[in-house]
């Protein structure tokens, strides 16, 4: 039998699994890797990232994926679709010449960084990651690659938690899309 979009999906979910109090205390960390140890899920998850892209964002040129696990993502659909693998890092992980981009984290702050040559004024680039949270990590790759001129066509994620409501401060006209959705 032929799966559907939604069977598919549903059969993603069910193999992701939840650790309670990881890293710390109160935290349900979502585990992306129990998924991918799995050939047929890696496979799964590829056809259904591959699927969202073709419907959504089938003009993209660079998909950009953030440290570390947006990197699972970003080489191989770039690999698939035959465009640009881009990464956005911590700081002074990249060599070259670098730009950077300060955010503001519950305590404290970070700043991210891509290489310059790597990216091009109006290069149509779609945000890759395994989860959003606060949001935190991809507003500030998408305020990144907006400095940079990029023309950020969207981000998409595995799983999305939406009670944080993360995507509140991603800049209005950005699509936002997630293959999964947990409270
Ligand atoms: O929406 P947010 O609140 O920003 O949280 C989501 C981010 O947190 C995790 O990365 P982390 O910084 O833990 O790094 P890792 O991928 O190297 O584990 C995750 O992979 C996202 O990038
Ligand atoms: N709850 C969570 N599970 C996995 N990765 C995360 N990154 C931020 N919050 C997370």
């Amino acid at each position: 039998m032929v799966k559907d979009h939604e069977q598919k999906l549903a059969e993603l979910k069910s193999k992701i699994k939840s650790y309670p109090d990881f890293p710390k205390k109160g935290i349900l960390f979502w585990d992306i890797f129990s998924a991918i140890a799995d050939g047929a899920t890696c496979k799964l998850l590829q056809t259904l990232l591959l699927e969202t892209i073709q419907v959504k964002y089938k003009d993209v040129e660079a998909i950009v994926g953030l440290e570390s696990r947006g990197f699972l993502f970003s080489f191989s659909l770039a690999a698939a679709l035959g465009v640009s693998s881009i990464p956005v890092r911590k700081k002074g992980k990249l060599p070259g010449e670098v730009v950077s981009y300060k955010y503001d984290l519950e305590y404290g702050s970070d700043v991210l960084e891509i290489q310059k040559d790597t990216i091009r004024p109006g290069q149509k680039c779609l945000i890759v990651d395994d989860l959003i949270a606060t949001g935190g990590s991809i507003t500030a790759a998408v305020n990144l690659l907006k400095a940079c001129q990029a023309d950020v066509i969207g981000c998409l994620a595995v799983i999305e938690l939406e009670s944080l409501n993360g995507r509140k401060n991603i800049p209005d006209g950005i699509s936002v899309h997630s293959l999964i959705k947990h409270d």
